[in-house]
């Protein structure tokens, strides 16, 4: 029998077993950040170990930072404290940092493929859940605890189990102002929270095989919000692409015995997946959230489901709960409701092309009065060639806030938050009770559908913005 690419790139890893389901694997690297560091390193030194391998570790400045000014201390003292230490670990065990004072500093999971060292075949490991972004190159990718984090750091091994395979197709042409993130949205809708727990989720089809590695980054990004340990996507013309050159891919002479190698590694034609699902792209409407999960989903024409309408309790109660807090009613149409603030940022939607469709609906128009609106580029790299293309120049003649990198307004960590009772469009991934600040109200839309919000003052589905571009 055939195996799945995640079967393989599991195999290929084993240097060890611990028990009759418990295997070691290599890891290739490990990217970390301020939040989930600081104890890992403490152990690390309580227990009187260097790092095993600090030229495959790499470290970014991100959750805290202030995206207002670069300063250390700009986001408040116990960002302070954790940025200080990340700065004195990696000084310490000499481990790569693109800390404030970097051009290329940004979100971990956009520097690391902006930066080559995100690779097909490889292990990924990173303190942090968003890790799932990096399997867009078909690496197996995931995010691990801060005890696993002084695990790798200590030996560049991981104790794993297998985990069960599960195929995502998506056939069929995306319909205009259809974007990965709705694909996505509408994936995890169907699935639910719980839906990938325990499974490693591959995605294919035409759909996917026609998304540029933006649009599978953002893809793959949240595979976790449907509970996958990963998502991944196999590598093709596309990922060679975008990987040849970047600092850290393989150079010269390197680079065909990569690729040919690169080239194995799909699912095999007889693998046998432990579950399916599929989607037509075509069937797809641009996505919007109307409660306090990933699941709670709608197309953004569509009335607000009834709790009533959900067969299983659990979820019925959830749905209350969540209409409660978002200060929504069932049958409401989000298209009727203002927003206060628009976030166009986060792992999920910061690079060039999230902002280059942003920008292309929000071109010679204004920010709605009343409105706060910011675009926070994911990385200094795309902060530069946003600025370079123009855009920046058109979300701050908008009436845009153009901020540093970092992971600004997607989690209430540092010096950007949405006041309570406040609706906020996000192109982030998570819009759980409080996680842009305590009583924030959080929608999450696709980039076209943020700037298309900020336009308008309230939803609004984009194809229908009139003179809406594109
Ligand atoms: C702070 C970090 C541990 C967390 C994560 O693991 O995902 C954060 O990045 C998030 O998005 O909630
Ligand atoms: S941008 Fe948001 S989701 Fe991504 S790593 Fe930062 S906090 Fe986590």
């Amino acid at each position: 029998m055939g195996q799945t690419l995640y079967q393989k790139i599991y195999h290929s890893h084993v240097v060890g077993k611990l028990n009759a389901s418990t295997d070691l694997l290599f890891v290739d690297r490990h990217l970390i950040h301020e939040v989930t560091s600081p104890q890992a390193f403490s152990g690390l030194k309580l227990a009187g170990r260097a790092v095993r391998r600090p030229d495959l570790t790499f470290a970014t400045m991100d959750h805290n930072v202030s995206t207002q000014r670069r300063s250390l201390d700009a986001a408040g003292e116990t960002s302070r404290k954790q940025l200080e230490a990340l700065a004195a670990n990696c000084d310490e065990h000499r481990i790569p940092l693109l800390d404030l004072t970097h051009p290329d500093q940004g979100i971990v999971h956009v520097i690391g493929p902006e930066q080559g060292l995100t690779q097909p075949g490889m292990i990924i490991v990173c303190g942090d859940s968003h890790t799932s972004t990096h399997g867009a190159f078909g690496a197996l990718a995931f995010g691990i605890g801060t005890s696993e984090v002084e695990h790798v750091l200590a030996t560049q091994t991981l104790p794993q189990q297998q985990a069960k395979t599960l195929k995502v197709e998506i056939n069929g042409d995306l319909p205009a102002h259809v974007t990965p993130k709705d694909v996505i949205l509408a994936v995890i809708g169907k699935l639910g929270t719980a839906g990938g727990n325990g499974y490693v989720a591959e995605f294919c089809g035409s759909a996917i095989r026609g998304m540029s590695m933006e649009g599978r980054m953002t893809l793959c990004n949240m595979s976790i919000e449907m509970g996958a340990k990963a998502g991944l996507i196999a590598p093709d013309g596309t990922t060679f692409a975008y990987l040849k050159g970047k600092a850290h891919a393989p150079q010269a002479e390197h680079w065909d015995a990569a690729v040919s190698y690169w080239q194995s590694l799909h699912s095999d034609a007889d693998a046998v997946f432990d579950k399916t699902i599929s989607l037509d792209a075509s069937s797809i409407s641009p996505q919007i959230t109307w409660g306090t999960n990933p699941e709670q989903v709608i197309a953004v024409d569509e009335p607000i489901p009834a709790p009533e309408s959900f067969s299983d309790d659990t979820k019925r109660q959830a749905a209350e709960r969540a209409l409660q807090y978002m200060g929504l009613s069932a049958g409401q149409k989000l298209t009727d409701c203002a927003v206060d603030v628009v976030f166009i940022g986060s792992c999920t939607n910061s690079r060039i092309e999230d902002l280059r469709a942003a920008a292309s609906v929000v071109r010679d128009r204004k920010v709605a009065p009343g409105v706060r609106a910011l675009v926070v580029p994911g990385s200094g790299v795309v902060k530069r060639q946003a600025e370079q293309e123009g855009l920046a120049e058109i979300f701050k003649q908008a009436g845009f806030e153009w901020r540093e990198p970092g992971c600004s307004m997607c989690l209430g960590m540092n010096d950007d938050q949405v006041a309570a009772g406040q609706r906020c469009a996000s192109t982030s991934n998570r819009n759980f009770e409080g996680r842009q600040g305590r009583g924030a109200r959080t929608h999450l839309v696709s980039p076209a559908m943020a700037a298309a919000a900020a336009i308008a003052g309230k939803f609004v589905n984009v194809a229908r913005l009139e003179g809406a571009a594109q």
